[in-house]
């Protein structure tokens, strides 16, 4: 039986959320770890939820990158296995080294938390086999240092960009990225509160199921 770890940082809050859709809506194996105590070359998938790690002190996802923990994840990349960073988690995976580029306070320099739109472009990842390729979903957002910067975009795979308004300054309106290989991805917005229709707005739909419903098959084979 696949087995996904949720790992916990200090100042984590998106946790709980993860775990909820991974247990009860697509119903995956699914382990709840305090960072300190994650080791690699035993689950089948990592998730990095978001919040404010380390209270985002220096630069958000900078103090956790720098822990034990994410040398851990690291080596569990190198192996293949599909690597999730969301909001913060994205953060923490681009200072980790694990995914290029940077994330700056947004332009303009305020919080935003809102439902937006994005494009999926990329559909060879574990985590977005199961999007059409150019489908357009919604999810919420809920960030202060998410502008996504890079020098060249041709350096990254920008698997979701914002699509109708770009609303933190990204580079090329990018939201969220992925490695070369595919495996390690992050993105800002929240695939855990967009996965029943319930928590949906009216207007928008429950765009980020389809991720969790990949990230299950793609844990049985290849994508
Ligand atoms: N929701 C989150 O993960 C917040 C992300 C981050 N700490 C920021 O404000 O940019």
């Amino acid at each position: 039986m696949p087995r996904i770890a949720v790992i916990r940082f200090p100042g984590t809050n998106g946790d709980l959320d993860v775990v909820h859709v991974l247990r009860n809506v697509v119903k995956v194996d699914t382990e709840l770890i305090w960072y300190d105590d994650y080791k690699h070359g035993i689950y089948d998938a990592v998730v990095i939820p978001g919040g404010f790690s380390y209270g985002d002190w220096l630069r958000a996802g900078a103090i956790a990158a720098r822990s034990r923990a994410m040398g851990e994840v690291v080596m569990d990349a190198e192996d293949g296995v599909p690597v999730l960073g969301i909001c913060n988690g994205f953060q923490i995976l681009v200072e980790t080294g694990l995914l290029p580029g940077a994330l700056l306070p947004n332009d303009p320099p305020r919080f935003i938390a809102r439902w937006i739109w994005v494009r999926i472009n990329d559909v060879k990842t574990p985590f977005t086999k199961l999007y059409e390729p150019g489908e357009v979903i919604s999810m919420p957002i809920a960030h202060g240092e998410g502008r996504y910067f890079i020098d060249s975009i041709d350096e990254t795979r920008a698997v979701f960009t914002y699509f109708g308004e770009n609303p933190n300054g990204s580079v090329a309106s990018i939201a969220g990225i992925a490695n070369y290989d595919g495996n390690v991805l992050g993105l800002m917005p929240h695939p855990e509160r967009s996965a029943e229709s319930v928590l949906v707005p009216r207007r928008f739909i429950a765009g980020g199921l389809k991720l969790w419903l990949s990230l299950k098959e793609s844990l049985r084979g290849g994508w």
